[in-house]
This record gives C-alpha cells, structure tokens and sequence, in this order.
C-alpha cells in the first residue's frame, strides 16, 4: 500500500467503482446538511425576541414578540428539523448500503474472475479480512462520517452567517482563525501518512507470523520451540503497538493543537468583544449573541478535524481494496474456441512467479487418452507445470494448448468443464458430504452422488457414518482422515465426468491402506480419459504411458519406466534412492 491516502479521491473511486446512481445518497446527505442548518434557527429567534424586548426592533420581525407567534414559529422550525432528520438519515443509510452493496457485489465478483494462480497465492485470511472488515470501514465513510462531516459544515456555515449579520468584524476575526488552524491540520498529515504506510507494512508481517504460528503450533510445540516463537510474536506485536501509538500522535496530536489554536482565539475573540461593549461601540445582546453562536460555529469545526481523522482511517481500507481492484483478471478470448481433441501440448513454455524462472522453455506432449506423470526433484517446478495446463496461470512464453487450441482461446468456463483436479489438499465446505460431492455436479441425483462414491470407493464408510451421506463436514463439521477426503475429491471429480484429469500429489499424505484404495478409485477415473498426474512416490506412477522427469524447471528425460531405469539418468537415480529408502524401512 504505497498510495497516500486522499480522501476526496478515494470516496470518488469507491462511488465509481460501485456502478450505481447516487442521486439518493446526495439527497439524503443535503436533507442532513439542511437540518443542521435549521439548528441556528431557534437562536435567531430568540435573538430577535430579546431585540424585541430591549426596543431595538429588526424590521419585519415584529411579530415575534407575541409568545404564542414565537411558540408556534418554534415548534415549526423543529417539526422541519425533525422531518428533514427522518428522511436525511433513511436516504443516507438506504443511498450508503445500495452504493456499499453494489461495491461488494462488484468486488466479489472481480475476485472470482481472479486467476486461480492468484487465489491460491493470498492468504485467505488476507482476503476474508479485506471483504468483511475493510468494507465495513468503507462502509462508515458514507454511512457515518460522511453524513456528519456534512453536517457539521451546515451548523459551522449558518452560524458563521447570522454572526456575519450580527457583528461582521467579530465574524471576519472568528472566521481568520480558521484557515491558520487548517494549515497546522494539513501539515500533519504527511506525518500520519507515513507512520499509517509503517504500520501497515508491520501489521502485514504480524498478521503472517500469527497465521504461521497458529497452523504450525503443533509441530512448534513438539519441538519444544512454541516459547521462542512466542517471543518473536511478541516482538512483532510489540513493533506494531508503538508505530500504532506513532500514528495516534500523529493523527490525533495535530487534532489537539487545533483545538488549542481555536479555543485560544476564541478567548481573544470574547474579551475584544467585552471590550467593544465597554466602549459602546457594541451591544451587550449582540455580545451574547457572538459568545453563544462562536460556540455553535467552533463546536462543529473541532468535530470535522476529527472527522478528517476518521475519513482518513477510513480511506485506508479503500486504498487496501483498491490493490484488489486493480489485480489483473484472468483474459477472456472475445470469441472463446473449442478443443478440437483431448491431448495436451506445452510449446516452449517458459514461466515464473516473480522475478526468477520456474519453467524454462518447456516443450511437451501429452497424448489423447493417456496417463502422463511428472516428476522430479523438489521445487522442480512439477505442480506449476500442472497448473499451466489448469490456466492457473498463463505463461510468460510460448503456449500451453489444449486439443489444438491455445488455453488462452477457450475460455475459463469451457476450460473448466473440461479439467477435473485432485489436489493433495482437499476442500471441504461447511455442509453435508452430499452437497460436497455434489460440487463435482449440480443437478446430480443422491444415486448418481452414489454410484461416484461406490467407484471412489468411500461409499462404504460414507454409510457407517451415523448421519450417513448427510453428515456434516468442513468447519465445525466431522474430521475426516487424509484418506478419506481425496476419496471424497475422487467422487466429486467422477461425477463431473471431465475428460482431461489432473492429479497433484494425491497420495502424498496417506497411509499405504488408503493409497491403494485410492489408486483402484483413480485407475477407474483415468479410463478413457487424459490423465496427468504429479507424484513424489515413483512406485505409483510406474505403469504411465510416459514419464516426465524434470529438474530445475527443465525436462530432462522423458519415456516409459523401464525405458528411463534403461537409460540411467535422474530418473533411475530418482528410482534407486527410492527403492532404497523402503529397504531400509523394511
Ligand atoms: N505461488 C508461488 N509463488 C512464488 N513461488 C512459487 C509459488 N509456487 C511455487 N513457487 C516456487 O516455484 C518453484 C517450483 O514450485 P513447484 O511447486 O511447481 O515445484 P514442485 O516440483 O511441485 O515441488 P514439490 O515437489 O516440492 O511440491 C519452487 O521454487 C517454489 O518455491
């Protein structure tokens, strides 16, 4: 977050970017404007009684001196004021949640069109936070504080108008402090900005560690370095109190030096004033007067500096919701292709995730109705190669087709009718084991839901389970074993029958019971269809039509098992320490 904050600029954004008419929110925001203004109102009355009263009369106002007129012009004015108060704040609020609604809408929307590259990169927490509390910031600019910021300028500038009328060179002097106050406001306001940016940086870097801290705090307490990781918590936590502290003194610190500024003109202002009375160069009653409407002018003035701090707290968030905004949507072809077969080609495809290359000029096939596997070293780049073919993301060079067509040309939503992907880690939503699996096809009947189940082989303990298949899984739900959810993900990639599957590392963390079951579940799924799988394990991937072995982000050997053992390479080297390793286990 390097933009500084402008908060003009970010209400004009979040006003655009919501796509929707505003008229009502500028009403409702005028109806408040008009009722603060209305709030003068009753003291000019009683100015004019007391005018009245002391026989200088204001021409056309006799008729305040008549109890009952002054009663009657009174409840009128906060029969108005009460009026404009109901429908200011209904339009305000109804104006605030359509724009707010929109924005979320819109937001919500762009960040499904996000690459799923890109989803799976941020922490979820991250964005969880960003929709739920950032936008109830954004929220309370045009709910809140917008509303009284406006208001507060309505009472300031009525009251600064009947001063005007009742002593213009106290009004003129009252006024003249202001402007000096605001440049001593505006001069904070780098200040701010910069310890705001410190601590956002800051707070990022805590809010990772706790995250980090909190999954890994089994593994931490296991060896027995819970303690010191308490300690570097604590250390970051600690960081990020005393620039939050830096950012009250400088948001609130220059508030309180206005204030300060104000008040002590005020003081000067109110003695002057005494001492035009005494050289009956003034009236006492218009005294009064100045000394109660100064207040009704300053009062407000001291809230908007505060206000200006809210906004601007506020606009932080928008500027946070902005990053989002602005990150690069997946491209969608104008006239979307149709794969015209179900083999797979990468044309030296070259890619990375920042800066340094994962992929380097990749080429390879994967024919029709096969089984390919990839393998390799750690951090060979064997996930990203999969998730090319996923359009997870798009290449920085060469093209990743699909049945002739370039990814780029199909468009998502035909991709992903086409892919199905079974992920080592596998996502359960909050809701039953039926609406889970149903993922993998909407309109699908309990017995096709059954019959994926009974080829994934997890019908069996679907059934033993006491609610059977609508038990509840996912947050708060039943925790099910490693084993037990990829044949869940199994079943929900049956029943979406896609003809292109892609396998990454499912095995990897079950036990060898489950791997089998696993494997007989995907040896049905993989019939007639184009499989490409990544696995660690060599003996899993043993009988695929071909075997990709790449190392450092290049292929470097490519064929059948026996072919690769034949050839004596990484892959056999790969294959010895492997078959080694469950010797020694045995
Ligand atoms: N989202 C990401 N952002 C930045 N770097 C990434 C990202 N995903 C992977 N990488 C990096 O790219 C390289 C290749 O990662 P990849 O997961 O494709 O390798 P892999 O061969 O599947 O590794 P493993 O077998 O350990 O899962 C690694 O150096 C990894 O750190």
């Amino acid at each position: 977050m390097d933009e500084p904050v402008n908060v003009w600029r970010s209400m004009r954004r979040i006003l655009a970017r919501s796509g929707v008419p505003t008229a009502r929110l500028w009403v409702g925001l005028a109806l408040r404007l008009l009722e603060r203004c209305c709030e003068i109102l009753p003291y000019l009355l009683c100015y004019l009684w007391l005018r009245e009263i002391a026989q200088a009369p204001v021409d056309g106002f006799g008729w305040v001196i008549d109890p009952a007129s002054l009663g009657l012009a009174l409840a009128a004015v906060f029969a108005v004021q009460w009026v404009l108060a109901y429908f200011g704040q209904q339009m305000c609020f109804s104006g605030t949640y359509q724009v707010i609604g929109a924005y979320r809408e819109q937001l919500i929307d762009r960040v499904r069109g996000l690459p799923i590259g890109t989803l799976r990169e941020r922490r979820l927490g991250q964005l969880a936070d960003l929709l739920t509390d950032d936008i109830s910031r954004v929220e309370s600019i045009f709910a809140h504080i917008t509303a009284d910021f406006v208001a507060a300028i309505g009472i300031a500038s009525t009251a600064i108008l009947m001063l005007t009328w009742i002593d213009w060179r106290l009004a003129a002097a009252l006024a003249g402090l202001v402007p000096l106050a605001t440049v001593v406001l505006m001069a904070s306001r780098h200040l701010f900005e910069s310890a705001g940016l410190r601590k956002h940086v800051r707070y990022k870097q805590a809010a990772g560690m706790l995250i980090e801290y909190i999954g890994g705090l089994a593994t931490l307490r296991l060896f027995n370095r819970s303690g010191a990781w308490r300690v570097r918590l604590d250390d970051a936590f600690g960081d990020l109190r005393v620039l939050s502290l830096g950012i009250e003194k400088w948001g609130g610190g220059p508030v309180m030096l206005y204030r300060l500024m104000v008040e002590c003109g005020l003081l000067g202002l109110f003695l002057v004033g005494a001492w035009l009375v005494l050289a009956a160069d003034s009236t006492p009653l218009g005294w009064l007067a100045f000394f109660l409407l100064a207040y009704k002018f300053i009062g407000p003035l001291l809230e908007m500096a505060e206000y200006l701090v809210m906004l601007r707290h506020a606009c932080q968030s928008e500027i946070k919701l902005e990053e989002l905004w602005r990150m690069p949507l997946l491209p969608e072809p104008t006239l979307p292709d149709a794969p015209r077969h179900l083999a797979a080609r990468f044309e030296n495809v070259s890619f990375g995730y920042g800066e340094s290359r994962t992929l380097h000029g990749v080429s390879l096939e994967v024919p029709e109705r096969s089984v390919t596997a990839i393998v390799g070293p750690s951090g060979a780049g064997k996930s990203t190669l999969l998730h090319l073919l996923a359009r997870f993301h798009d290449p920085d060079e060469g093209n990743v087709r699909i049945g002739g067509v370039d990814a780029r040309e199909i468009g998502s939503d035909r991709l992903y009718g086409l892919v199905s992907m079974v992920f080592q880690h596998v996502q359960l939503f909050n809701g039953s084991i039926l609406e889970n699996i149903r993922i993998g096809k909407e309109d699908a009947s309990d017995a096709e839901v059954m019959a994926a189940c009974r080829a994934a082989d997890c019908h069996e303990f679907i059934s033993g389970l006491p609610a059977g298949y609508q038990t509840r899984v996912g947050e708060g739900g039943l925790s099910l074993s490693g084993g037990e959810r990829q044949r869940l993900s199994i079943a929900r990639a049956l029943l979406k029958d896609a003809p292109l599957l892609l396998l990454d590392e499912v095995t990897a963390s079950v036990d060898p019971q489950s791997q089998l079951s696993i494997h007989q579940a995907l040896s049905k799924l993989a019939v007639h269809r184009t499989v490409v799988m990544v696995a660690h394990r060599l003996s899993t991937v043993r009988n695929a039509d071909q075997i990709v072995v790449l190392r450092e982000g290049r292929i470097v050997e490519v064929g059948q098992h026996w072919q690769l053992l034949r050839q004596g390479g990484l892959y056999a080297e790969l294959w010895a320490a492997q078959a080694s390793l469950q010797g020694a286990m045995a």
